[in-house]
């Protein structure tokens, strides 16, 4: 499970609602202004957008104030911010320094809808303001030379390609640092941070579809008499073996997190608690079976487990992480090297 979409929109969110209220705040005092300007030579028609303008913006300012679907007002307030701005090139009386508004669109394309829409929605109206741009100067000779519509391009291309480049490296930076933040050091695995925002989307999924969900909770057996024996170093190394261990046995789609010291939570999806425990126990098996060679120890280790399924143990991760430890300590008590089903009554085989 690689993927960071959904953490990383909603890291995003902060800084983008921050855009579109300074973006917001800018078209109210500069639709005020340029209407103000705009009725003084006589353009009413200009004036009336820029006013209509303001007024939206000011509407767009309260509605996201606690919105849940900031993208969608983003692109219900960019797409007409843009096409008022080729509406205000279109009509004759504009000069043509509105044209610099232009080089606006891919800074704020980016800003507010990320890499490839911000890209997409860029390109599209940059592309419309040129050709807009060609039809209206086609007869000034001036302006129809390769020097000036060069420079107009160069410039248009250089903000465009700097704008999509930030926003590609920002977003790397974030889902690097979201990885780290997310990434237990020691095992490479998933930590607790990252299984609950992993729960969190597959526990909507797993409603939506009524599919099963089942956590299993697993600990390592006597694992302070291997650091006692051995050397934390060595303990270490275990850690990552058993890790190792938990990837080759479980498929793509599931989540193996540890969740401190010697104990990890396994997040398997479309999975009832029955596979559930099949999985566990093939992961017991493997455990107990594939001893840890450093120098010249051999080292056997072995784990305790317990099962809990999303709905018959619980609604939440901690719902059932506590219910799955419950089972974890009863096989514990019950003599280690053992899993616990989530129906509690029919204990794995102890090898
Ligand atoms: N090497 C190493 N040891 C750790 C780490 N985190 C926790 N431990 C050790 O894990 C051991 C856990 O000990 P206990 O909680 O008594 O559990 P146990 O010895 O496995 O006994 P049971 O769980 O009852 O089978 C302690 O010695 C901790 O110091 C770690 O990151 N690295």
């Amino acid at each position: 499970m690689e993927s960071y979409k959904e953490p990383l929109r909603e890291l995003a969110r902060p800084y983008r609602k921050a855009v579109l209220k300074a973006l917001l705040v800018l078209t109210i005092m500069g639709g005020a202004l340029f209407a103000a300007l705009n009725i003084s030579t006589g353009s009413y028609v200009l004036a009336a957008v820029e006013m209509a303008m303001g007024a939206y913006a000011i509407f767009v300012f309260r509605a996201i104030r606690y919105t849940r679907h900031l993208e969608r007002w983003i692109i219900a307030y960019a797409i007409p911010f843009f096409t008022a701005m080729m509406f205000a090139m279109i009509t004759p009386r504009a000069t043509s320094t509105v044209h610099a508004w232009v080089l606006l669109i891919p800074i704020i394309s980016h800003l507010l809808m990320g890499r490839r829409l911000g890209l997409a929605v860029a390109v599209f109206y940059m592309s419309v303001a040129a050709i807009i741009f060609m039809f209206k100067h086609q007869g000034q000779a001036d302006m129809m030379q390769a020097l000036p519509i060069t420079n107009i391009a160069v410039i248009s291309l250089c903000i465009l390609v700097f704008s999509h480049v930030y926003e590609v490296t920002r977003e790397q930076s974030e889902r690097q640092l979201l990885k780290i933040a997310q990434t237990d050091t020691l095992t490479g695995l998933a930590n607790r941070a990252r299984l609950s925002d992993i729960f969190e989307r597959e526990q909507q999924r797993a409603r939506r579809y009524n599919t099963p969900i089942t956590i299993l909770a697993l600990d390592l057996d006597h694992f302070k008499a291997v650091n006692d024996r051995y050397g934390h170093e060595t303990g270490d190394m275990a850690l990552q073996h058993v890790a190792r261990i938990f990837r080759e046995c479980l498929r793509a789609t599931d989540l193996p997190a540890r969740l401190g010291g010697e104990e990890f939570g396994i997040l398997l999806t479309n999975t009832n608690s029955q596979q559930g425990l099949e999985v566990a126990e093939k992961i017991r098996v493997a455990v107990a079976s594939t001893p840890l060679h450093v120098n010249n120890d051999v080292i056997r280790l072995t784990l305790s487990g317990g099962v809990a399924e999303f709905g018959t143990d619980g609604d939440t991760l901690r719902d059932l992480v506590r219910e799955a430890d419950r089972r974890l300590y009863h096989a514990k008590d019950a003599g280690r090297n053992q899993i616990i089903p989530a129906d509690n009554r029919h204990p794995g085989n102890v090898s």
